[in-house]
C-alpha cells in the first residue's frame, strides 16, 4: 500500500502540522485509512439486490440520514422508547462500506438489514453496486455550510487546537477540491449524472430541505427506500416520532453521543464532534464577502447546466 500511495497526487495540510496527508484517487482525496478501505471494498463488495446505500460526501447530513433511515427501516421492532438510536450512535448502527465489509457480509447472510453507508464518490462505487438496481439515497448540502462544519470537525477530530487552524487554509483547500472525498461538486455532479442516465434509481434529498420540511422527506425517503408509511401508521404519529427521535437535539443530548467514543479501536473520534450546532447558515460567521463571492463563483461555474442549487 505504501509503495501504491507513493504514485498518488498528494498534498499535506499545513495546518495540520504534517499529520494530515490527502491522497488523489480515482479524481478524488482521501486519507490513507479510508482510501485503503475503498480499495479493498472496490475488489471485493459484492451488492445484494435488496442493499440500499446511504451515500454522501462528509458533513452534509450524514448522521441525520442514517438516523432517520435506520429508524424506518426497524420500526416494526422498536419505536422511540426502545430503539438501538437512544444507546449507540448513529453511524454505529449502519455499517460502512469503506470499513465494515465483514458486517455487511454477515448482514447479506443472516439478517435483512439492507442499509449500508458510504462517502464514496458515484464512480469509486465496486462495479457490482454500480451494476445492480440497488437504491442509492444521496444527501447534499449547502455548500458554505460544508466547508464551515469541516473546518470545525476535521481538526477537532484530530485533536489538534482550532486556534492553529486558519479559516483561510482550509477554505482555500477546500476550492482547490481538496477535501475529505472532495472536490464536492465533483461528488455531487457523479450521482447527479448516474441520477440523469437511470432515473428513479437515486433520492436526492437536501439537508436545507429536510429541515424546512422534514416530514415530506421522511415520507419520500421511507416511500423510496421501500418502507412506506401506511395511513394509520401515519395518524397513529410515527412519522412524526421518528422525526423527534432523530433530531438534532435529540440525538444530541443522548448521553452516548454526549461522551460515547466512535471506532474507538479503529480511528476514535468522539461522538459528540458530530453533532455541532446544525445552524443552516453558520457559515456567515466565518466567510469574508470575498469568500463568499469565490465560492459562488466557483459553484456557478462547476455546477452550470444542472438545477442543483448549492449556495
Ligand atoms: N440529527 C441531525 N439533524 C440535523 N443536523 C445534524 C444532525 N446530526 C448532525 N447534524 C449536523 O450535520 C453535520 C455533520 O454532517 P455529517 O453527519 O454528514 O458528518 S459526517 O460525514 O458523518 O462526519 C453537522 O453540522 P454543523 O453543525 O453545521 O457542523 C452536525 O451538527
Amino acid at each position: 500500500m505504501e509503495d501504491f500511495l507513493k504514485t498518488l497526487p498528494q498534498h499535506t495540510c499545513s495546518w495540520s502540522k504534517g499529520t494530515v496527508t490527502f491522497y488523489k484517487y480515482q479524481g478524488f482525496w482521501n486519507i490513507q485509512d479510508f482510501l485503503e478501505g475503498e480499495i479493498i471494498a472496490q475488489q471485493s463488495f459484492k451488492a445484494q439486490p435488496n442493499d440500499i446505500f446511504l451515500c454522501s460526501c462528509p458533513k452534509t447530513g450524514t448522521t441525520w440520514l442514517k438516523a432517520l433511515a435506520f429508524a424506518i427501516v426497524t420500526r416494526e421492532k422498536f419505536n422511540e422508547s426502545t430503539s438501538p438510536l437512544l444507546t449507540t450512535m448513529p453511524h454505529e448502527c449502519i455499517p460502512f462500506l469503506e470499513k465494515d465489509l465483514k458486517q455487511i457480509e454477515d448482514n447479506h447472510k443472516n439478517s435483512s438489514f439492507p442499509l449500508v453507508a458510504t462517502h464514496l464518490s458515484y464512480t469509486s462505487l465496486p462495479e457490482s453496486v454500480i451494476s445492480s438496481d440497488c437504491k442509492i439515497v444521496y444527501i447534499y448540502r449547502n455548500i458554505k455550510d460544508v466547508i464551515n462544519s469541516n473546518h470545525h470537525f476535521i481538526p477537532a477530530a484530530l485533536n489538534i487546537p482550532m486556534e492553529d487552524v486558519s479559516f483561510k487554509e482550509t477554505f482555500d483547500e477546500f476550492c482547490q477540491g481538496i477535501s475529505w472525498y472532495g472536490p464536492y461538486w465533483d461528488h455531487i455532479l457523479g450521482y447527479w449524472k448516474a441520477s440523469q442516465e437511470r432515473p428513479g434509481r437515486i433520492l436526492f434529498l437536501k439537508y436545507e430541505d429536510m429541515k424546512k420540511d422534514p416530514k415530506s422527506n421522511v415520507k419520500k425517503l421511507a416511500e423510496f427506500i421501500g418502507y412506506p408509511f401506511s395511513v394509520e401508521e401515519e395518524n397513529a404519529g410515527v412519522v412524526d416520532n421518528i422525526i423527534k427521535l432523530c433530531s438534532f437535539d435529540k440525538l444530541r443530548n443522548l448521553e452516548v453521543n454526549k461522551t460515547g467514543m466512535h471506532r474507538p479501536e479503529d480511528f476514535p473520534i468522539e461522538n459528540r464532534l458530530y453533532f455541532r450546532k446544525a445552524e443552516d447558515g453558520d457559515w456567515e460567521n466565518y466567510f469574508t464577502d470575498e469568500m463568499k463571492r469565490n465560492i459562488d463563483n466557483l459553484v456557478d461555474q462547476k455546477l452550470s447546466g444542472t438545477d442543483l442549487v448549492l449556495k
